[in-house]
């Protein structure tokens, strides 16, 4: 199988999780753009989204999406990447394939409950989260080469799957 590959959804999909799991049984690196952007800036997605706003995130992430597409391992991005139209025309023109994470609404409630990480987590009630999960579904579809249903299954099972439907794309 392929060592590239690109991981997309919204928060809470899996994308972080799997994209270790999987790097690891491909004997392959792991870089997450919210880690790595963490670490440029030295502090918390959450501070920075406090301080300076959704917009200058997102440059960011474009700017650090564009660099990691080079590099060779599983690309765990945030839910948010296909909010930039920088960032939509890098996924849709980088060779590495992209795997959409697709996960129902109401399971990644349960899975997000208690969460504190997520700056747009906090400000959003119900109905908030998943009118953007509306919104944003059609985004992942549109940069995706494969979709993955992720409801119900375990983290290895999902690992599978992609290998599985990477192999017949
Ligand atoms: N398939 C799954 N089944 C159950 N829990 C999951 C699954 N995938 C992820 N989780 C859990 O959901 C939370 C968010 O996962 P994470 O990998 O950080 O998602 P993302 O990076 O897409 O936002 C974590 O607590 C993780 O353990
Ligand atoms: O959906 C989003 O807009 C975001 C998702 C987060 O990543 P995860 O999808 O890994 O939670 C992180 O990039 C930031 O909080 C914004
Ligand atoms: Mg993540």
């Amino acid at each position: 199988m392929t060592d590239k590959v690109v991981l997309i959804g919204f928060m809470g999909a899996g994308k972080t999780t799997v994209g270790a799991r999987m790097a690891a049984q491909l004997d392959t690196y792991q870089h997450d753009l919210d880690q790595i952007i963490e670490q440029h800036l030295g502090e918390s997605i959450q501070n920075f989204f406090a301080r300076e706003g959704e917009a200058a995130f997102r440059t960011l992430e474009a700017q650090v999406l564009d660099r990691q597409l080079a590099e060779i391992g599983v690309l765990s991005t945030g839910g948010g990447v296909v909010m930039t139209p920088t960032s939509r025309q890098l996924l849709q023109r980088t060779a590495t394939p992209v795997v959409y994470l697709r996960t129902q609404p109401e399971e990644l409630l349960r899975r997000l409950q208690g969460d504190s990480q997520r700056p747009l987590l906090k400000q959003m009630d119900r109905e908030g989260f998943m009118a953007l999960w509306r919104y944003r579904e059609p985004l992942y579809q549109a940069a995706a080469d494969v979709v993955v249903d992720t409801d119900g299954l375990t983290i290895d099972q999902i690992v599978t799957l992609i290998s599985k439907r990477l192999e017949q794309n």
